[in-house]
């Protein structure tokens, strides 16, 4: 039953709740974003539905979307199979876990990102260098030019960064091994759905329907990922020194090995978390590094004017650093305009009321699931952005300098924000500002990219080649 003043939204029925209604809409406008646009639309910021067992509100525009990712009220996970199921039936790694447990496991994955600043940058370099050299071979050995399918550029380099935080650098990394892993979690997000998937309102039909609510392939797909960091940490374990340290797994099994560990740290924990990054790092980040060369290849003139910063600050005598991060403000600007555009097209921060409360008036009983809708905050004129659907970078750039605006939240707000942030942002600086140093990325004649930009729980481009040749 419908709590009292709970926000408006479509009728409840028995047991379906809105799913008929939200389904058919679906059929007319193809995806959930857009489906949750049109009701925010037609009710109001808060919209309060219900799937199966489970009462979700979607959270649209900016004022609404600002106060529900900074209040303490709504910290917590949603708790169903969608999130247990993929971590043997218990709640963990960081995403989908919330109280103290969620508290210390981040405090110390952060702390952890920190000491290792150096080693992670020396890493996001080595890849970028790689990538930079082997497009060189390419042009060399295609007489002066090379056309490559886009989104196949960084996808290794990015897991690759990912893979070296979490293991170290001396780790041998096996190419085949991180191509199987980069399949995995592609279609890990393909069976993904950001409230919790079909099995996941309906938990009964896992029982009934395994393979058609999706929860086999789910819970296999997961396993191949979680039997992989099993086995990379156990043979981690077969070489480990108290007295070095090569990687987050070996900072973790400090910690394990140590008298005084809190309750929460676990070998699945690790496990769990080695899983969290692949799963919230890897697709994100190579998707919107993908994007911003789409932009590139539609906007030469953009692309001659982020050439042009580079050429003055850093020159061609030697490559971009992370240190030049702070100078080439029309480079970030790219990054941060990419990720704008990008999460534009999701429903992300799925949270959990933590307590009964009150939210913009209407009552949201403990327990509740609620889900930004990103549209009403990235892509919305209301939410002071002037023409949102443009790629512009000029638009964080006020009188010569980088200028981040309140209603820029890519990365979401408050504790729960992104905890890959710093690396996913001096990672795509690093590919831009390396990559045009050295080449032009031109569209290919009767086939230039299409910039329509896919909703889904990763948004994506249809692929699309370009043509990369030396300047
Ligand atoms: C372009 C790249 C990325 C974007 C746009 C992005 C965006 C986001 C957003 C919007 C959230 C939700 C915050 C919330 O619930 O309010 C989030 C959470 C998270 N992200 Fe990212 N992210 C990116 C890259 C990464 C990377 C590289 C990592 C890992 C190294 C990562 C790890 C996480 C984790 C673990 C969380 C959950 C934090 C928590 O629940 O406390 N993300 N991200």
């Amino acid at each position: 039953k419908k709590p009292n003043n709970f926000p408006p939204g479509p009728k409840w029925f028995p047991i379906i709740g809105s799913a008929w209604q939200l389904h058919k809409l679906q059929q007319k406008k193809s995806l959930i974003v857009k489906v949750s646009e049109e009701l925010a639309l037609k009710y109001g910021p808060l919209v309060g539905v219900r799937i199966g067992c489970t009462r979700i509100v979607f959270v649209y525009g900016l004022r609404a979307t600002q106060e529900f990712l900074t209040r303490d009220d709504f910290i917590g996970r949603p708790d169903s199979i969608f999130f247990t199921s993929r971590t043997w039936g218990k709640r963990r790694g960081i995403i989908f876990v919330d109280s103290e447990f969620w508290r210390e496991q981040k405090q110390f994955f952060l702390k952890q990102m920190s000491f290792r600043k150096e080693n992670i940058a020396y890493s996001i370099e080595k890849e970028v260098k790689g990538i930079t050299n082997n497009l060189k071979k390419s042009i060399e050995d295609g007489n002066g030019e090379a056309v490559f399918q886009m989104g196949d550029l960084f996808g290794i380099s990015i897991l690759n960064v990912l893979w070296t935080l979490m293991v170290g650098d001396e780790y041998a990394k096996d190419e085949k091994e991180m191509k199987a892993i980069a399949i995995i979690v592609k279609d890990l997000f393909g069976n993904s759905l950001v409230v919790g998937g079909l099995f996941g309102h309906f938990p009964f039909l896992r029982y009934i329907c395994p393979n058609y609510c999706g929860y086999n392939e789910y819970v296999n797909i997961n396993g191949m990922l979680t039997n992989f960091i099993k086995k990379t940490v156990e043979k981690m374990k077969t070489n480990y020194n108290s007295n070095t340290t090569r990687g987050f797994i070996d900072s973790y099994l400090h910690v394990l090995n140590s008298e005084e560990k809190a309750e929460s740290f676990s070998e699945d924990q690790l496990v769990a978390i080695g899983l969290d990054l692949l799963f919230a790092g890897y697709e994100t980040t190579s998707k919107t590094v993908s994007l911003a060369f789409l932009f590139m290849l539609l906007h030469p003139d953009i692309q001659k004017k982020a050439q042009d910063e580079i050429d003055q600050i850093v020159g061609r005598d030697r490559l971009p650093t992370l240190e030049d991060r702070r100078l080439l403000h029309y480079i970030e600007a790219i990054s941060l305009e990419t990720t704008r555009l990008f999460t534009g097209h999701i429903l992300n921060s799925p949270r959990r009321a933590v307590k009964d409360c009150y939210f913009n008036g209407y009552f949201i009983p403990k327990g509740t699931t609620l889900a930004v809708n990103f549209r009403g905050v990235s892509l919305n004129t209301e939410s002071g952005w002037e023409d949102p659907k443009i790629f512009n970078p000029e638009r964080f750039i006020k009188n010569g300098k980088l200028t981040i605006p309140n209603n820029y939240m890519a990365f979401g707000l408050g504790k729960r924000r992104c905890l890959g942030e710093s690396l996913a942002k001096a990672h795509m600086f690093l590919i831009f500002a390396s990559l045009l140093q050295t080449f032009n990325f031109e569209a290919i004649p009767n086939d230039p990219p299409i910039a329509e930009i896919r909703e889904a729980f990763i948004p994506c481009v249809r692929p699309f080649r370009g043509k990369i040749t030396l300047r």
